[in-house]
């Protein structure tokens, strides 16, 4: 067997973008803690593809960018209102229409600098755009044209339900973006990088890194979390439901992490909205059944909560619907994989590692009749 099962441990890239070391995470230098006190979603976006923080002139142009790009085109309307949602996973509807981007941009596979860097704000916009939509075409209800007076993280809760957003819910989403926006070289980060070092497109990187996202080991825990406690049902259940499932060698979704065996720093913000979100929305008792979960965990697992166990808890008390929880997960981490794929382009080598051959010994290929 290969040495490293998952690649686990092994260092494939160098990168300026995020850093993790031990339960401290980094962005372009700025710790994690710092950034989601302080920061605003695109101050983050900009400091992660450019290493710096944006002064005021270059965050007022950098959203104004963002804002000009965030509606769709008709036909990018219509081909999402193509989709039949009733039965398609508002994933697997988000990945076909990053796909789709592409076609209506003229400089889809123009691989300049210049180019890729104004493609990159073009698809960060338009992904909130593409989620809200998804959202709002499957109930029927019309697409919200962005309102650029807002922070993205207003708008895209502006284009999701019509209405203009809380204090209180503009904040929740700012956090839960920065906290979500890049993480290293994870799984869909890794896929992206690997997808443009064949010197593909950049709206190639960003289908592959949502394909990987989607899976329910990495982005589309969140959605699995939420699937849980709606199986658990109450607090009194909680033991019972989750031994049986570590008697039976079952994953808890949400717990345990390849990096931090000691904690995901994020998570503590996210509990903390977790908490106060569901003692607002009058479900104080999800936020009890989480935690509780956390603690058998722990306890019997060693095992701790990473960034998806209670971010689901907060969408949920934001009314957000629960197969949407993944979809925000990219609107946030899109911005990171567009960094790793600029980083990738600017010292790009084919990414391409060995395997190990464990089948059978050379033989001689026989003819069907032979064959039993
Ligand atoms: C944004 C993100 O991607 S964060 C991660 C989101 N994913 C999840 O929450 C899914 C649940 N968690 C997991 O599956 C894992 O902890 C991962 C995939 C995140 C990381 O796992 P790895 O470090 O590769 O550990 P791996 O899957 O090899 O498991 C090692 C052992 O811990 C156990 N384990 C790991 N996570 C869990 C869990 N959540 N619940 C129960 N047992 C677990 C495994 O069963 C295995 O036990 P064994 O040695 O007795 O067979
Ligand atoms: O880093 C990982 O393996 C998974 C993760 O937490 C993330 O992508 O945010």
């Amino acid at each position: 067997m290969a040495e490293k099962k998952g690649l686990e441990g092994i260092v494939a890239a160098e990168t300026k973008i995020s850093s993790i070391i031990g339960t401290q995470l980094t962005y372009s230098g700025y710790e994690i803690d710092d950034l989601t006190e302080n920061a605003q979603f695109e101050e983050v976006v900009y400091l992660i593809w450019n290493q710096k923080l944006p002064n005021k002139a270059e965050l007022a142009d950098f959203k104004a960018k963002l804002n000009s790009y965030m509606s769709l085109e008709d036909g990018m309307k219509a081909h999402l209102k193509s989709y039949d949602l009733t039965k398609v996973h508002p994933m697997a509807a988000l990945r076909t229409s990053i796909s789709m981007l592409a076609h209506f941009d003229e400089d889809a596979d123009d691989m300049s600098e210049e180019k890729n860097k104004e493609k990159a704000i073009r698809i960060q916009a338009k992904v909130a755009s593409l989620v809200a939509g998804i959202a709002r075409v499957r109930n029927n209800k019309d697409i919200i044209e962005p309102n650029s007076d807002l922070s993205f993280a207003a708008n895209f809760l502006y284009m999701l339900n019509g209405e203009l957003p809380s204090d209180v819910e503009e904040e929740a989403i700012n956090k839960a973006l920065i906290l979500h926006a890049d993480h290293e070289l994870n799984a869909s980060t890794f896929t992206a990088r690997v997808c443009v070092a064949t010197l593909s497109d950049i709206y190639s990187g960003v289908v592959a890194a949502a394909g990987a996202l989607k899976g329910p080991l990495h982005g589309g825990a969140n959605e699995a979390v939420m699937k849980m406690l709606g199986e658990i049902g109450s607090l009194d259940n909680v033991d019972a439901y989750i031994h049986s499932k570590l008697e039976n060698k079952e994953k808890i979704m949400g717990m345990g992490h390849r990096v931090y065996k000691e904690g995901d720093p994020r998570a503590k913000y996210l509990k903390e909205m977790s908490k106060l979100l569901t003692e607002q929305q009058g479900e104080p008792e999800l936020h009890e059944m989480s935690s509780r979960i956390a603690e058998i965990v722990k306890n019997e697992k060693g095992l701790l909560p990473n960034v998806d166990f209670y971010s689901a808890t907060v969408y949920h008390s934001l009314g957000i619907d629960h197969d949407l929880f993944t979809p925000i997960f990219t609107l946030s981490r899109v911005s990171g994989w567009l960094a790793h794929i600029l980083e990738q382009y600017a010292d790009n080598r084919l990414i391409r590692p060995r395997a190990e051959y464990v089948g059978p010994d050379v033989r001689k290929y026989t003819s069907i009749d032979e064959r039993n």
